[in-house]
């Protein structure tokens, strides 16, 4: 599969957020390669349930998740430690369309599936110290489309929320995790599967 047919990563919408930097390319991929990456990393995927403790209370995480790297650092967060695989054919294609959009080289990438309307993220921003001060986040969706919302950390009404279309990219940047929570909040209507993996850097 050739990834650089078809692009579109010349439209793009930068979102109107103080103290962030959210930039949204919703057609990265083409509606086929978009079917085909769906398809593939639903079955080739290691995917997992783990446990989380969230003020002292344990209970399953509402989604899978998976670790892959082209090294072996580790990644925790609420309580839990992920290692990681070794890259898939697949992941290595997105991981080679987004590095020049997002001018920089990835180690990493943390996938999410959301299995129905009921899996979710809750609120959180992504600065676990192995990320460091001001991470690069690049974060692709495939599959049904799914709300993501942004809440500023100081004023509380400050929020902003996009829907997050099948082969888009959204670039986080700069202060945006120092400054704004982020979630993908729970639907009652009945959807079909979405798959989120987001690139990072841990060295
Ligand atoms: O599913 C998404 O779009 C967001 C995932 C996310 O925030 C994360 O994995 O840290
Ligand atoms: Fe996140």
């Amino acid at each position: 599969m050739n990834l650089d047919l078809f692009s579109a990563e010349n439209d793009f919408i930068k979102l109107d957020m103080p103290d962030a930097d959210v930039v949204y390319y919703p057609e990265l991929f083409s509606r086929n390669q978009s079917d085909v990456l769906f398809e593939t990393l639903l079955k080739t995927i290691d995917w997992q349930q783990d446990n989380i403790t969230v003020f002292g209370k344990t209970y399953p995480q509402p989604r899978l998740t998976a670790l892959y790297s082209n090294n072996d650092q580790s990644y925790s967060y609420s309580n839990i430690t992920m290692y990681p695989k070794p890259f898939t054919k697949e992941l290595v294609l997105i991981k080679e369309k987004i590095e020049p959009i997002s001018q920089i080289t990835f180690t990493t990438c943390l996938l999410n599936l959301y299995r129905n309307g009921q899996d979710s993220n809750g609120w959180h921003s992504d600065n676990e110290k192995e990320l460091g001060k001001h991470p690069v986040i690049g974060s692709v969706s495939l599959g049904e489309e799914r709300w993501l919302h942004f809440k500023n950390k100081k004023d509380k009404n400050q929020k902003h929320k996009i829907k997050l279309q099948h082969g888009s990219l959204l670039l986080m940047k700069g202060k945006t995790q120092e400054y704004w929570l982020h979630q993908i909040p729970k639907t009652k209507k009945v959807i079909r599967p979405r798959i989120n993996i987001t690139f990072r850097v841990i060295k």
